[in-house]
């Protein structure tokens, strides 16, 4: 053991005079100036976590917050697509700088990084938590106020680097209403609790879909038990966000940005509040 410094914060030993548990925080690029980071998790895949990232940025952007995503789900990447960027990320002998979107919204994620978008990303679990910790120190996000991490579902590596690497402010979980939904919010729930990170609240994705016709609401995923669960952990039901097939092909076709209305425009509200 080399001598002690009395610097907990910085030193890994477990020896019995420690004061605080040791932190894996990283620093973020001497250019970046984050304000907030807010994950978007969701505990298992399809759920829609992507989408309500992208949304809540575009909402925090029409609020004229200065707004960042950092795309952590490396192997599935969606986000660059929802925003119609195509193009692939510059660097320099400073860092690497996200591409930004038409309404301003700055991007970075494998997608803009290899050669062509569908090239699969197959690497194991260490290089690709490894890479979203460069999306935090190696790129120049420059000023912002909001920094959104799209994290992959799920509570493996990539979200525990994450949580343990960034200074992340808050987590907003994504669920769909199933019966299953229970059990993995929970976990969610739970990972968060151990990593000292408080959860800011849930979005229902796919919780119903109105009929164009006669504008009745139907539960087509089953009815919803986001009520109970969120009760069950304290937690504050933040949107519901309808099954809109007009959302989709918004995100398929890059706009995004475009897409009124935005389901996410309270939750953008209570976040200039923190
Ligand atoms: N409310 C909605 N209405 C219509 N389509 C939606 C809605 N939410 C998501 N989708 C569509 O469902 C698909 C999956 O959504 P998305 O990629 O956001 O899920 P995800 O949870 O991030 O997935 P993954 O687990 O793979 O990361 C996308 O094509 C998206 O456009």
């Amino acid at each position: 053991m080399s001598e002690c410094t009395h610097n907990c914060s910085s030193c890994g030993e477990s020896c019995s005079e420690r004061t605080s548990p040791q932190s894996f925080q990283v620093p973020s690029h001497e250019l970046s100036h984050v304000k907030k980071v807010i994950a978007v998790v969701s505990g298992k895949g399809g759920v829609g976590k992507s989408l309500v990232t992208s949304s809540l940025a575009c909402a925090m952007a029409g609020l004229g917050k200065k707004v960042g995503i950092l795309d952590a789900d490396i192997t599935g990447p969606s986000i660059p697509k929802a925003f119609g960027i195509h193009t692939r990320a510059a660097g320099s002998e400073l860092g690497i700088y996200p591409e930004t979107s038409k309404g301003g919204v700055e991007v970075m994620s494998l997608n803009l990084l290899t050669e062509n978008e569908t090239d699969p990303v197959i690497w194991r679990g260490p290089v690709i938590a490894g890479t979203v910790k460069q999306f935090w120190t190696d790129v120049i996000w420059g000023e912002l106020d909001y920094l959104f991490v799209d994290m992959p579902p799920g509570t493996g590596d990539v979200p525990l680097t994450v949580f343990q690497s960034l200074p992340v402010d808050g987590i907003i979980m994504v669920t769909s209403p199933q019966d299953l939904v229970s059990m993995i919010v929970t976990k969610a729930v739970k990972m968060a609790e151990m990593m000292h990170i408080p959860v800011l609240g849930l979005v229902e994705n796919y919780s119903y879909f109105q009929c164009p016709d006669c504008g009745k609401q139907h539960a087509i995923f089953g009815e919803s038990h986001i009520d109970a669960v969120a009760t069950e952990h304290g937690l504050k039901v933040l949107a519901r966000l309808p099954i809109d097939p007009k959302l989709a092909a918004a995100c398929d076709q890059g706009e995004i940005e475009s897409f009124q209305p935005n389901y996410l425009s309270e939750v953008a509200g209570m976040l200039t509040q923190m």
